[in-house]
Formats: structure tokens, C-alpha cells, sequence
């Protein structure tokens, strides 16, 4: 069975998930679409050569027969309401962050979720199917390093647009981290203090740049998380666990390294799309296959979308107070005990 995608939002992720589901994945196509901006949502239909129907809203688009599964890629503060309808009608979702931009719109649909009584919904937190992240996990879960004690993260784009606000650091940014650490070491957030260091000259009067999180988890390891989004050299993440036993580490991109004028240089990249591109197919070839196999999605889930929520109104809380937040979850329901395992081949 092909799963028949219908697209809420034709912006840049759109674009890019219509691109791979329709020319580089198996198992999927697109059958409608939509955005608030109906001449993007037809070119898109014109460049990728769609066999798609263009729908006014996400209303209609969600009930329209022929759609089985949602890709929800508008912006963040359309997301739940997206998200509900999708449930409502009983089709699956894919949804990028943040699943809702706050921690109740999460919680709302949560509990849609579990009244329907199977599980519909998957975030986009690519980073789980990034080689890179999934090997620093094989080697925290064989005990290689021994217990996690710190980790030291940075998360630096070349610049970003004059509509980025410094809470945006949190809630654009910092929200993969929040999504990727918990999930890597397997523990919870318990606290987190913002430091804002010089500014750069590079930043909009309005914005705070760079700035570093610490947050403490329950056992005690310490993060320490840069956002830098006018670094101006490149898009680069970065990622250490520092053990009791030893040190894991991001491997860099993979680049040449070229000889030449007497200066042997490799290359940094640009863009966020060629960092992760391996990792947004494998997130949603997974999806595709998990639902036409099992019928339920398989990847990060909305008690995921939840606790990225709650985590990031901590962090934005403690961007405005200076002082150390808080980081307090509700109980996680039985209904999302089962721990997702990506599959990233
Ligand atoms: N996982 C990742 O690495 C990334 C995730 N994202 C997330 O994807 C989402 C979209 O981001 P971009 O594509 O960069 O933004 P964008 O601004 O390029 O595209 C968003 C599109 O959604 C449309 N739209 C907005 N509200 C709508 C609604 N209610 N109904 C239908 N269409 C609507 C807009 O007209 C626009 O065409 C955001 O939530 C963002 O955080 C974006 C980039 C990377
Ligand atoms: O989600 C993303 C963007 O929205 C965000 O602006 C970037 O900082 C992230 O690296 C990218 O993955």
C-alpha cells in the first residue's frame, strides 16, 4: 500500500519532504496540498509534477478521502491546530517542530492521541536518524564510556533572518538539542540557567547572540549547550559526552581535504539541508514504513513533541529571569511507555 501524503505548508522543509518523498523515497506519494499562500502551494504542484489536488485550507485537505497520512510544514504556531484535525479525522501525521508552540497545545494533542487509542503522530526530530547521533548513542547504551557526566553542544548557523527573535533560539534551535540529549543518554531534564556572553556585532539590535544554556538533568550530567546563529563561517553542530570512561564525539562532516597554496583546508557547510538531508530521509522512509508495516509510526512521538515544549518555555523562562528554571513534566502516560527505536537503515 502506498501511503498518500497530503502537505499543509509549501515553504522550505515542504518543498524539501515533497522532493524526497516524491522523487528519492519509496513507499509514499503526494496527493494534495496546501498553504495559506495558494500560489506556492500550485507552483509546487507545477515544479515537482504532481498528480495533486490544491485544497483551499488544512480543513479540507485533511478530510479529503484520498489522503492517508498528514505532513504538517507550516509554521509553528499553525501546527496543533493542523495536528487535530489530522487526528480527528483518524490519519497519520508527520509533523516538524515544534509539534505545538506551547507546552498545553502539546498536551492537547497528547490526549487526542490517546483517545483515539493508537498512536498517529510523529515529530520531525531528524537528529535521532543522523549517523553521527545514532553511533554516540551505541556507544553511551554498550557502556563504552562509562556513565555521561557532561556534554558540550554547540549549535551555530552562518546568520539567520531579521525576524528571528532571541527566544527563537530556544524554540527554532535549541529545540533539537532539547529533543536529541534526553534521548541519547536516557535521562531527564531537571533544570535550566542562561548566560548571554558578548554579543556579537553581527546581530540585529533585537537579538541576543550568541547565548549558552546550562541545563542539569536528573542524575546530575551537566549540558552545556552554545546557540550561535550569526557565526557567519558555516552551519555546524557539534556534540561531546564526556563518560566516567571516556570521551564521545560528532565526527565531522565528511569533506576532501585539499592541498593547495600551501594550506591544507577542508570544508564547512552552509546549510541545514545538507547537513541532515540522510537524516530527513531516513526519519520519513521510516514513518512510511512503519505505518504501511505496523500502523502505528515509529519515530519520535507526541509525548516527545511534549517534553521538547515544556523544556524549551523553561529555557525561554530562564532567557527573561537570568535565574535557574525549573524543568517539571507531568507523568508520562502508559500509552507512550514503548521507547521508539529509529530505524536508520
Ligand atoms: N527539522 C528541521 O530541521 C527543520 C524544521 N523546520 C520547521 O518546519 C516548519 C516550516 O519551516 P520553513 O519551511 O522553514 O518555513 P517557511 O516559511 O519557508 O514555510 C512555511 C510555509 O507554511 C505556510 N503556512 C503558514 N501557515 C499556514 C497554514 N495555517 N496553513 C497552510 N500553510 C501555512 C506559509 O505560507 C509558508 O509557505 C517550521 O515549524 C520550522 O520550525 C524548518 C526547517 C528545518
Ligand atoms: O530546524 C532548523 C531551522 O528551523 C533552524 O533555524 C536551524 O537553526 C536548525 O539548525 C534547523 O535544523
Amino acid at each position: 500500500m502506498t501511503i498518500r501524503f497530503g502537505v499543509i505548508g509549501t515553504g522550505a522543509i515542504g518543498r524539501e519532504h515533497i522532493r524526497r518523498i516524491s522523487q528519492t523515497l519509496s513507499g509514499g506519494e503526494i496527493v494534495a496540498v496546501t498553504d495559506v499562500n495558494q500560489e506556492a502551494a500550485k507552483q509546487v504542484v507545477e515544479q515537482f509534477k504532481l498528480d495533486a489536488s490544491v485544497y483551499p485550507d488544512d480543513k479540507s485537505l485533511v478530510a479529503a478521502e484520498n489522503v492517508d497520512a498528514v505532513l504538517v510544514t507550516s509554521w509553528g504556531p499553525a501546527h496543533e491546530q493542523s495536528v487535530l484535525a489530522a487526528i480527528e479525522e483518524g490519519k497519520y501525521v508527520f509533523c516538524e517542530k515544534p509539534l505545538a508552540v506551547t507546552a498545553e497545545g502539546c498536551m492537547n494533542i497528547v490526549e487526542a492521541e490517546m483517545k483515539h487509542g493508537k498512536r498517529l503522530v510523529q515529530v520531525g526530530f531528524m537528529r535521532r536518524y543522523d549517523s553521527g547521533y545514532v553511533q554516540l548513542k551505541e556507544a553511551i547504551d554498550n557502556n563504552f564510556i562509562g556513565e555521561p557526566l557532561m556534554i558540550r553542544c554547540a549549535h551555530r548557523n552562518p546568520e539567520v533572518a531579521e525576524n528571528y527573535s532571541t527566544d527563537m533560539a530556544v524554540t527554532d534551535t535549541l529545540i533539537h538539542e532539547i529533543d536529541v540529549l534526553h534521548w541519547l543518554i536516557n535521562d531527564d531534564y531537571k533544570s535550566v540557567q542562561v548566560v548571554f556572553p558578548k554579543k556579537t556585532k553581527h546581530a540585529l539590535d533585537h537579538l541576543q547572540d550568541p547565548q549558552i544554556f546550562t541545563i542539569e538533568t536528573e542524575s546530575g550530567v551537566s549540558i552545556n549547550a552554545e546557540v550561535f546563529v550569526n557565526c557567519k563561517y558555516g552551519y555546524d553542530i557539534q556534540c561531546e559526552v564526556i563518560g566516567e570512561e571516556g570521551i564521545v564525539k560528532l565526527p565531522e562532516f565528511p569533506s576532501i581535504v585539499m592541498r593547495k597554496d600551501a594550506k591544507l583546508s577542508t570544508n564547512v557547510l552552509m546549510d541545514w539541508k545538507d547537513r541532515f538531508i540522510e537524516a530527513y530521509d531516513k526519519e520519513i522512509q521510516d514513518f512510511i514504513d512503519s505505518v504501511r508495516e505496523t500502523g502505528e509510526p515509529n519515530g519520535p512521538t507526541a509525548w516527545d513533541g511534549y517534553i521538547a515544549a515544556v523544556t524549551s518555555d523553561a529555557c525561554v523562562k530562564a532567557q527573561q529571569t537570568g535565574e535557574k528554571e525549573a524543568i517539571v513534566l507531568k507523568e508520562r502516560p502508559a500509552f507512550y511507555s514503548k521507547n521508539t527505536e529509529c530505524k536508520t537503515v
